[in-house]
């Protein structure tokens, strides 16, 4: 468990986290997601004792990170897979990190093996592609076989089947009962890997909900019909709207309408005699009830 109490944090005049409180609970992969500089990367450092907050706290397993005898056992995370001794070799720098923290050398074998990099342990970490980097990055953290664990943007560099890897592995350790918590920009992945999401914007927390129950808060639900019949989709369109629906066109043959459940525009369709090729429900994705959520807090954005 992570617990976020008025976590605050300023650099200079901008106060680039703001009295952040929730909680990131075991059993569960939660996605953190935020606009570049809402302050993902601030808070997970903070969580490991990389910075310090000007006000409030943030606890693993109910204690500061300063207080953990062994953090690398209770807490692992990836934030820069750079940030790494480019001349020291995989199998050596997980050794050191090992020995640090009263972790038996074994482990290094172990976590190599699970990440796939067992026969590149002697090679140096500087001459790694930067999918290997993420992998060695994941394979510190997992190191100490810790219950909570920290990813930043993990599959920043990675090819589709290592997407998938990470996706899998987040999906096992939160079904092995640890903390997962995870940033990513990548909405489609988020929707697959993510139970849970927690969702910043310019410091300040936008949403705690499950996955689900985000989408349906940020977006509406349409129903898409498929007419060919040109006449019957005018038809069908007066219809719809007096009965309280939006429509707008869609694809040529294609009414996409709103407010109006898909059970009520199939009857007015039986009721009209009209015949469709298509009568569909359409829920938005991660990605729409993102965008529509955090409009207001992009940072660093393009208008359109
Ligand atoms: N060491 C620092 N000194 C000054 N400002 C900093 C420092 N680290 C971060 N910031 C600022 O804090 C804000 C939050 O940055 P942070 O990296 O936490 O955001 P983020 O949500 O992780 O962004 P991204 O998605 O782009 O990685 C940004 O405006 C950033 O410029």
């Amino acid at each position: 468990m992570i617990t976020l109490r008025g976590l605050t944090k300023r650099y200079g005049e901008k106060t680039v986290v703001d009295a952040l409180t929730c909680d990131i609970t075991p059993g569960q992969v939660t996605g953190f997601l935020g606009p570049n500089g809402a302050g993902k990367s601030t808070t997970m450092r903070m969580t490991v004792g990389l910075d310090h907050p000007h006000a409030g706290e943030v606890l693993v397993g109910g204690r500061r990170y300063a207080e953990l005898k062994h953090p690398l056992r209770e807490v692992g995370a990836l934030l820069d897979a750079k940030a790494l001794h480019p001349g020291r070799s995989a199998g050596k720098h997980l050794l050191a990190m090992a020995r640090s923290n009263g972790i038996a050398a074994s482990r290094v074998e172990e976590v190599l093996a699970t990440v796939g990099l067992s026969d590149v342990a002697g090679k140096r970490a500087g001459q790694f592609s930067l999918g290997m980097g993420q992998r060695l990055g994941i394979a510190g953290a997992l190191l100490g076989d810790p219950g909570v664990l920290l990813f930043d943007e993990p599959v920043n560099g990675l090819d589709p089947d290592g997407v998938r890897w990470v996706r899998q592995l987040m999906r096992s350790l939160a079904a092995e009962g640890r903390t997962v918590f995870v940033s990513s920009h990548l909405m489609s992945e988020m929707q697959l890997t993510a139970d849970h999401l927690i969702v910043i914007g310019r410091g300040r927390l936008l949403a705690d909900a499950p996955v689900a129950e985000f989408i349906a808060g940020n977006s509406r639900t349409t129903v898409s019909v498929r007419v060919p019949d040109g006449g019957d989709r005018t038809a069908l369109d007066r219809r719809l709207r007096a009965e309280g629906g939006l429509t707008h066109p869609g694809e040529p043959d294609e009414l996409v309408v709103d407010g109006l459940a898909v059970t009520r525009v199939g009857d007015l369709v039986h009721e009209l005699g009209i015949r469709v090729h298509g009568l569909a429900e359409r829920t938005a994705s991660l990605e729409q009830a993102y965008m529509e959520l955090t409009a207001s807090s992009v940072e660093y954005g393009v208008s359109a």
